[in-house]
């Protein structure tokens, strides 16, 4: 046996009024939907008529508002008032043949004036002849229907009539309804009035200019006047304007270029309009993840939205919208860089992460792209470009304590070291490495240390002994090299094992008794493998001096503020025992300095 579905009425009302929507303010759009295509259908008949969408609010002393909204449309007749008001999901627009004309669809979008309302009054004269009909409808699924006597005081037409509750007397405020109304209808193409006892407004008198700005000329006035409304109404400086054209979609509008620097996981908005009607202000589904630099305001004539009309559904319309868009992003991007460069290295300089991900995926975008992102190299910041420019390999280092300790050395040896530590930087060059052919190093600091040049002067065994002893529980060993530049005496070089060694040490000198055994134990485990190395330059005057120095108490407080002070340049963290060295040794050196002072005046 088959039996049909029965429908608990009250709760679909309260599910397509109250659940649907995010925002009760939508029964604003809906009533406006409505009117705008109740006038396309009128306009369709062939009528001459001035076609007017009029909200009128009503605020008495000690009465809740009531709002009149009226449109001077195709109307319903009895029979329609019916079967399409008073059947929940039937809608006139969808068994149309123009329905591709007109906003709504679902049928069911006049149900979100219960949001506000407790009743929906709708008096309505139809286009096609009859007399005027009011229809009142509760929102437990109830409704009377009243056919009206025939004057002529009743155009064609449909008012709809609601009254603020308590908790909603907020939405029936003038400068909110007419925000509302605003933000909703800027672009609708009937003139949309709204007054109460005082004020008036036509809120869509004014186009903004980015709407017709993808198929203008796009000419310098044209861009600085859609700079200027998006500076004013939106308060937002934007960097540059690009147009957005897509036939796929009916898209047309611009994406403007932020200008502050955002996240890929930042908030994205995108005002866009669905024939002329704002579907949201933060529409996400139509552009490409990469873009995250850009905010669209956009207008779209031929994609669906989903019932609560706040984003679009993922079609093949869709898909090809968002691949137009993509496109068009990609090459103003790319046009920038014979056009503009002076633009396209501000906007890198704002967007390199979004725009360094995007050259990443794409190969030809990358090739054009690529000479200009900027990296840190120890030789100062430096433009790919300008660092290709220079013989030899890329060379890299992917870890920032690395950097610190060869871009010491680097430079001597007239090598320019990129510091690739930051996103997407060691993926760039190797991908750059990749595509060229150009030899790519990933270096790293010991292997700088293993290419200082050896010392064989003779005897040094036991100068070297001697500086062993001076550092002696430092977990540091000392050889003699030579290096430049000249003016470096020496140079620290810390592994990885050696750098938790001294976050363990760091954190003993905090922790209390217990975790200060369990420290010991991992101590002593990379203890085994401790390799830290304080090179010595013997083309530094003070390293010869040291030679032959014979004072071993002098001899073992210098080689302990050079192994400090290498610690300082080389930026590595200084350990109680290090600030120990350090101001022990600077006591000795201003008591030496004192000293000969003292025996110059006795001299
Ligand atoms: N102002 C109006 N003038 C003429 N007909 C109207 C008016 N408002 C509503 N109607 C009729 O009532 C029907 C239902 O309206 P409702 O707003 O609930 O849904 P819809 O506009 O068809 O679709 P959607 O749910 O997508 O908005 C419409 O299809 C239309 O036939």
């Amino acid at each position: 046996m088959e039996h049909a579905f029965k429908v608990d009425l009250r709760g679909i009302i309260d599910l397509l009024s109250n659940h649907l929507y995010s925002d009760p303010s939508v029964f604003v759009r809906e009533l406006l939907q409505n009117g705008v295509d109740a006038i396309t259908a009128r306009r369709a008949l062939g009528e001459d008529f001035e076609p007017a969408i009029t909200a009128r609010l009503h605020l008495q002393e000690g009465e809740l508002p009531g709002l009149e909204f009226h449109d001077n449309g195709v109307g319903l007749s009895e029979a329609e008032v019916h079967e399409f008001l008073a059947t929940i999901g039937r809608s006139s627009k969808r068994i149309s043949e123009a329905r591709d004309t007109f906003l709504g669809q679902f049928g069911i979008g006049l149900l979100s004036c219960f949001m506000v309302s407790g009743e929906i009054e709708l008096v309505t004269r139809s286009a096609a002849g009859g007399p005027p009909v009011r229809w009142l409808a509760q929102a437990d699924g109830t409704y009377t229907l009243e056919v009206l006597p025939d004057t002529p005081d009743t155009g064609v037409g449909t008012t709809v009539r609601l009254r603020a509750r308590e908790d909603t007397d907020f939405y029936f405020e003038y400068d909110q309804l007419r925000d509302a109304l605003a933000g909703y209808g800027a672009l609708l193409p009937y003139p949309v009035h709204v007054l109460d006892g005082t004020q008036y407004a036509h809120v869509n008198a004014v186009l903004p200019p980015w709407l017709a700005y993808a198929t203008g000329s796009q000419s310098p006035a044209e861009r600085d006047e859609v700079l200027s409304y998006v500076r004013s109404e939106m308060r937002l400086e934007a960097l540059d304007v690009v147009p957005i054209h897509s036939e796929a979609g009916g898209v047309r509008g611009v994406a403007l270029i932020l200008p502050y620097s955002t996240q890929a996981s930042g908030h994205q908005w995108h005002q866009v309009y669905l024939k002329r009607m704002l579907l949201g202000n933060d529409v996400r589904n139509l552009l490409p993840d990469w873009a995250f630099f850009v905010r669209c305001l956009l207008n779209v004539d031929a994609l669906h939205p989903t019932a609560s009309r706040e984003s679009f559904y993922e079609d093949d319309a869709l898909t090809a919208a968002r691949a137009a868009i993509d496109t068009q992003l990609r090459e103003y991007v790319e046009g920038l860089a014979t056009r503009d460069p002076a633009r396209l290295d501000a906007l890198i300089a704002l967007h390199h992460l979004p725009i360094k991900a995007l050259a990443l995926e794409n190969d030809p975008f990358f090739r054009l792209i690529a000479h200009a992102f900027e990296f840190e190299t120890s030789t100062g910041r430096l433009k790919l470009g300008a660092y290709l420019a220079q013989p030899g390999p890329i060379r890299m280092v992917t870890n920032l304590d690395q950097f610190r300790q060869i871009a010491q050395v680097a430079s001597a040896y007239g090598h320019s070291v990129v510091n690739a530590v930051y996103t997407y930087d060691a993926p760039l060059l190797r991908k750059y490495s990749a595509l060229t052919g150009r030899e790519l190093e990933e270096v790293d600091a010991q292997s700088y240390a293993l290419a200082l040049e050896d010392v064989t002067t003779g005897g040094l065994d036991s100068f070297v002994e001697r500086a062993d002893a001076a550092l002696a529980g430092l977990e540091c060993r000392v050889s003699v090299k030579r290096f430049e530049p000249a003016d470096l005496p020496a140079l620290l070089i810390v592994t990885e094992e050696q750098r938790q060694l001294e976050d363990i040490g760091a954190a003993r000198e905090v922790a209390d008794d217990l975790f200060a055994e369990f420290l010991d134990d991992y101590e002593a485990e990379y203890a085994s493998a401790r390799v830290a190395r304080l090179h010595l330059n013997l083309n530094h005057a003070l390293v010869q001096d040291l030679l032959h120095l014979q004072d071993d108490a002098v001899f073992a407080r210098l080689i302990q503020m050079l192994y400090v002070q290498a610690h300082l340049l080389g930026h590595h963290p200084m350990r109680g025992q290090e600030l120990a060295l350090l101001s022990e040794g600077l006591g000795d050196m201003m008591r030496w300095g004192l000293r000969a002072t003292h025996l110059g005046h006795l001299n």
